[in-house]
């Protein structure tokens, strides 16, 4: 039977990782993270970014994903909080915490898959890229560590502008010799989520059984989804594909900015009511978004065949380097990189706007490193 003063240490020591050490020397306890049965097994898994609107939900769904066997949380503020939260719920994977700067190396070492939601989120007004002055770096220092400490892992990039971010990612790690094109993956999950649900609801079909393919990139008119390849087969008039490409590309604005889509939205009377309206951008449907992707990579890892979905990554589809289609994943990374197969008028008309404002988009990133 431990002494109370041993059962608090065991506390501290599992949110805390730095006294874990302290504990063990002091008390002769094992440690406790390693505790939890079923954890040998499965994989280690590290969300930088842990105590935001994403990185919460984000750290509790992983947690009860039964493929994760270690679960790092790292933020540069609450980290400790959240990882108490998280810890009690009675799953099998072992939470650790992580606080602040000099703790960022610990949460990476080992793992498997990080996933990236750190940095800051759209107001009212601004677009993706008027976050890059802050998240740029964020993701920049992110890399550093990663490429110091977990090169091998599959990195999943969530923090906007995506656009560019993914190729800051790609700068760093080509600076650290360490760059693997098939683990740099821009999460687009969320526009394939809402692309899925928008086409669902008006077809009047089951948003489990659609599968809209969205490409090019995460911003405005970057975000192309092909009406025409959506499975099942459906055939949209002129206005429902004009409707559903302008929601899907503008889904995440429709969270953030109230009056935004005041002419469309009919499931409330007071626009007011249909965004966050300052209070930041999604987050709940992109923790599911995130989790979706995440477990789709952590089932890659383990061998399973046949997983495929669309992400932004470094890419041989266009002639810009990096570009969002339909990838399948394996025990590497990205395997296989899918050509867009056939676009309609419509859809290569798309294609081109898509084209322009992503070549200035990763240009920004790559320069951003490179100077
Ligand atoms: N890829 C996508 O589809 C989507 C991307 N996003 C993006 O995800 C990012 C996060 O959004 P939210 O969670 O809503 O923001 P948030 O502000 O609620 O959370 C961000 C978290 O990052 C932490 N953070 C800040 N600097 C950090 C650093 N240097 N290291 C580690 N953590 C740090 C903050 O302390 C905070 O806890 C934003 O850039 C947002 O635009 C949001 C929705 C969809
Ligand atoms: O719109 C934003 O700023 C957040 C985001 O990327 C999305 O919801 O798709």
């Amino acid at each position: 039977m431990l002494q109370s003063n041993q059962r608090i240490a065991r506390i501290a020591a599992h949110i805390n990782p730095p006294n874990l050490q302290m504990v063990e020397e002091d008390s002769g306890l094992e440690r406790v993270n390693c505790r939890a049965k079923g954890a040998s097994s499965g994989f280690k898994v590290a969300i930088l970014g842990a105590a935001g609107g994403i990185g919460q939900p984000l750290a509790m769904l992983m947690k009860m994903n039964p493929l994760v066997s270690v679960l790092h949380l790292y933020d540069v503020v609450n980290a400790p909080g959240v990882t108490a939260d998280i810890s009690h719920m009675d799953t099998s994977a072992v939470v650790r915490g992580f606080l602040g700067q000099q703790q960022l190396e610990d949460a990476l070492i080992g793992m498997d898959l990080v996933i990236i939601p750190a940095g800051v989120p759209r107001k009212p007004g601004m677009t993706r890229d008027d976050l890059f002055n802050i998240n740029a770096g964020i993701v920049k220092t992110i890399c550093e560590a990663i490429a110091r400490c977990c090169p091998k892992a599959i990195v999943n990039i969530i923090s906007n502008p995506v656009n560019s971010t993914v190729p800051i990612a790609a700068e760093v790690f080509k600076k650290a010799g360490v760059f693997d094109p098939k683990r740099v993956l821009g999460v687009t999950m969320l526009d394939v989520v809402r692309a899925n649900t928008f086409v669902a609801e008006i077809m009047g079909l089951d948003p489990r059984e659609v599968d809209v393919p969205v490409v090019g990139g995460h911003a405005g008119v970057t975000i192309l989804p092909l009406l025409s390849q959506v499975k099942p087969s459906c055939s949209f008039t002129q206005k429902e594909i004009d409707y559903l490409t302008d929601r899907i590309q503008n889904g995440g604005t429709e969270v953030v900015e109230p009056l935004a889509r005041i002419l469309r939205i009919d499931y409330f009377a007071d626009p007011i009511d249909v965004a966050k309206a300052g209070a930041g951008s999604a987050t709940l449907s992109m923790a599911y978004a995130a989790v979706k992707f995440a477990d789709a990579c952590l089932r890659a890892l383990r061998g399973d065949a046949a997983v495929v979905h669309c992400a932004y990554v470094a890419s041989e589809v266009t002639e810009l380097p990096f570009f969002a289609s339909k990838v399948r994943l394996g025990r590497n990374g990205v395997e296989e990189i899918y050509p867009l197969g056939p676009l309609n008028e419509y859809e290569r008309a798309g294609l081109e706007k898509a084209k322009k404002e992503l070549a200035g988009s990763i240009q920004k990133g790559v320069s951003f490193v490179r100077k």
